[in-house]
């Protein structure tokens, strides 16, 4: 399988995960570029995060609009997989491959720390090989990740099993204080409902290198990379 990582105007994280999944899970990747217009021939597209065109107008507004997303639009519509995290996860839903939107943090601050989420369910690639009681310690690091779409679009999520992380405490319990941002119903990252399209506000990619003592990020590469064969 090759993946193919989109570095955007202001991305800050794709370095760090092609680090991840060159270096430590040794996959193929193409460096990818917001102007590129195509996609090299990569089965797994990822938009890292960061502050793509310095977040004006709205995280991942302009960033909706590179030439690269009509051809982004196109894999997922045939069924290629597409991940963003964070700034990317924010790209995905300005182009409405994920349903739903982020919004300004309930504390209207930047907030950078360790929280824990875990798998809702075992429904897709990202969450496949996940014990959906294991409380996942990952790090945050947005301004504008609340979670939030209609009554109805929740519903269908739940329904579907498209809601794929949820903040939690660190015993697995979702509760109020244990959602950092005030997003509905704790939710952390949703699915599309072809299941080939995900996004997630934390940074598995920041949690993957034993170096920075914390791995639980991995399990979510080897949740993706278990299941589809190279
Ligand atoms: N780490 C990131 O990707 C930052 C996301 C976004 N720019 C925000 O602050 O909401």
């Amino acid at each position: 399988m090759k993946f193919g990582v989109i570095t955007f105007p202001g991305s800050n994280c794709d370095a760090d995960m092609i680090y991840v999944l060159e270096s430590l899970f040794n996959q193929k990747v193409e460096r990818l570029w917001h102007k590129d217009t195509d996609l090299k021939g990569v089965d797994f597209v990822i938009l890292p995060g960061g502050f793509s065109y310095g977040d004006y107008l709205r995280s991942g507004a302009i960033a909706n609009y590179s030439p690269i997303m009509t051809e982004v639009v196109k894999h997922a519509e045939k069924g290629g997989y597409v991940m963003g995290i964070c700034n990317g996860f924010q790209i995905l839903c300005e182009s409405k491959l994920l349903p739903g939107t982020l919004l300004h943090n309930n504390n209207q601050k930047f907030i950078c720390k360790n929280i824990h989420l875990k798998a809702d369910n075992n429904a897709s690639i990202v969450n496949a090989h996940i014990d959906t009681k294991q409380a996942l310690k990952i790090p945050i690091a947005h301004g504008e990740g609340r979670y939030f779409a209609s009554e109805e679009t929740i519903a269908e999520l739940n329904a579907n099993n498209q809601i794929i992380f949820r903040y939690c405490d660190e015993n697995g319990d979702i509760t109020e204080e244990s959602n950092p941002n005030g997003s509905l119903e704790n939710i952390a990252g949703v699915c599309n409902a072809g299941k080939n399209v995900f996004g997630m506000m934390p940074h598995p990619e920041r949690a993957a290198d034993a170096e920075l003592g914390n791995v639980d990020g991995a399990l979510i590469f080897e949740s993706i990379l278990g299941l589809i064969k190279a």
